[in-house]
């Protein structure tokens, strides 16, 4: 029975942030707190992390199953054909000023892109599935691009073009950095776009599912899900993750045991000053974020490919320091930050690679909203003046 709330509704009703409330199915994905796993269409995420493409976990999460080898390649082929930085974007890009953040040029080439799209008014699956996987495809080259623009004080670098002989990850990391990246690192970099792809109603899934709700189309749904993702409650995290580590110091060639000290009496004082420490804690998750072990292995193995204990030293002392005072485990924000560093990404293209991946995710609940709909629209109970009236 609907109930309509009145002033008298008691605080136990109302269920501020959503907190607990469960809205709807979905089949994407399923994240289980108690047995701290995640399944993407009913596989570990683990297993598809180390067993699969980013380009398979697309497939995977937009169409309910993985990729025969056929459906794989020409599923590639569409992807590498739609990388190239197009021409419009590369001009609203220019545009922007590089002192916006990188994810508002994010969020307007996502915009960009739907409004010069040719099934702009098409919401077939079809059609979903193509615009998808053309943003899928066309985000990198705009996420590499802006950052390049950036470097040498705004002087910047030109777009590197893409190489149809690389795989998604190689391919952006070539498009961002212009050399080819060591296998380790493409491999770190693929985990981490598996791991951030998907996660059921997140805030920016469930605001591209409201969007979605009211019959709007896929574009404007990605475009308020970029919105959602950048703060630091959400995807912005991992960027502030790295500031934490910079405010901190990161001392090249300092030990892993001098690093932790330090990490360890910076958030011992943090804490005493009742300060939220980005990429701690999680809404749905209390004892761990199931995809952190994942990733924690593979910063693991960027931090031996360069060499970096340090780096390591402030991880295990934030870590650790936290765990005794509060017992907040880190989320995935918390290793990607570091991670990403290590990679040579500028801090304030962390969130916009986030995008990349999820980009997946939101898409993939755009379809399925579709198939089942219905306005997305609680209530809320008024606490404000009583009924008043105009002399
Ligand atoms: C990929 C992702 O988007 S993962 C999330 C990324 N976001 C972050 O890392 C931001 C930092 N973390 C947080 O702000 C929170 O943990 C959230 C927003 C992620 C989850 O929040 P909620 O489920 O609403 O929990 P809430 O914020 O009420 O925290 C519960 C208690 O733990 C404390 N707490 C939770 N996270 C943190 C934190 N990161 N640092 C310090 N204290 C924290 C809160 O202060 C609160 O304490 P209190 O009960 O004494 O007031
Ligand atoms: O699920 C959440 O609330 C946030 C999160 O970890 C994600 O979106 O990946």
């Amino acid at each position: 029975m609907t109930q309509v709330p009145s002033a008298t509704q008691s605080d136990s009703e109302i269920k501020k942030g959503l907190a607990g409330v469960v809205v709807d199915y979905t089949a994407i994905s399923k994240v289980n707190p108690e047995t701290n796993s995640l399944l993407y269409r009913g596989y570990p995420v683990q297993e598809l992390a180390a067993r699969c493409s980013f380009e398979e976990v697309a497939y995977l999460l937009w169409n309910g199953e993985l990729p025969t080898r056929e459906q794989l390649a020409e599923f590639e082929s569409r992807e590498r054909a739609g990388r190239s930085l197009d021409p419009l974007l590369k001009q609203v890009v220019d545009e922007l000023p590089i002192t916006s953040h990188p994810m508002d040029v994010c969020r307007t080439a996502a915009s960009v892109h739907g409004a010069r799209h040719p099934l702009a008014g098409d919401s077939s699956r079809e059609a979903n599935l193509a615009k998808a996987l053309e943003l899928f495809a066309a985000m990198p080259a705009v996420i590499a691009y802006d950052q390049r623009r950036r470097r040498h004080d705004g002087r910047g670098q030109e777009p590197v073009e893409p190489r149809a002989d690389l795989g998604y990850a190689a391919n952006f990391l070539w498009m961002a950095f212009g050399e080819e990246a060591a296998p380790e690192v493409v491999r770190a970099f693929e985990v981490s776009m598996i791991l951030y792809a998907e996660h059921s109603f997140n805030a920016s899934t469930f605001t591209a599912r409201v969007v979605t709700s009211t019959l709007s189309d896929l574009h404007s749904a990605v475009t308020a899900a970029i919105g959602a993702l950048k703060g630091p409650l959400h995807g912005g995290a991992n960027e502030a993750v790295m500031e934490t580590f910079e405010e901190i110091g990161i001392r090249a060639d300092e030990s892993h045991a001098d690093a932790k000290t330090r990490a360890k009496a910076w958030m011992d004082a943090a804490l005493a000053q009742k300060k939220k420490i980005m990429g701690f804690g999680h809404r749905v998750y209390k004892h761990g974020d199931s995809r952190v072990p994942t990733m924690k292995a593979a910063l693991d193995d960027l931090i031996a490919f360069y060499g970096r204990p340090e780096i390591l030293g402030l991880y295990d002392g934030l870590e650790q320091a936290m765990d005794e005072a509060k017992g907040i485990k880190p989320n995935l924000d918390y290793p990607t930050g570091p991670a990403y560093h290590l990679m040579g990404f500028d801090i304030p293209t962390f969130t916009p690679l986030f995008v990349a991946s999820r980009i997946v995710g939101w898409t993939a609940h755009v379809m399925e909203q579709l198939e089942d709909n219905s306005l997305i629209r609680p209530l809320s109970a008024y606490n404000g003046p009583d009924e008043r009236h105009l002399d």
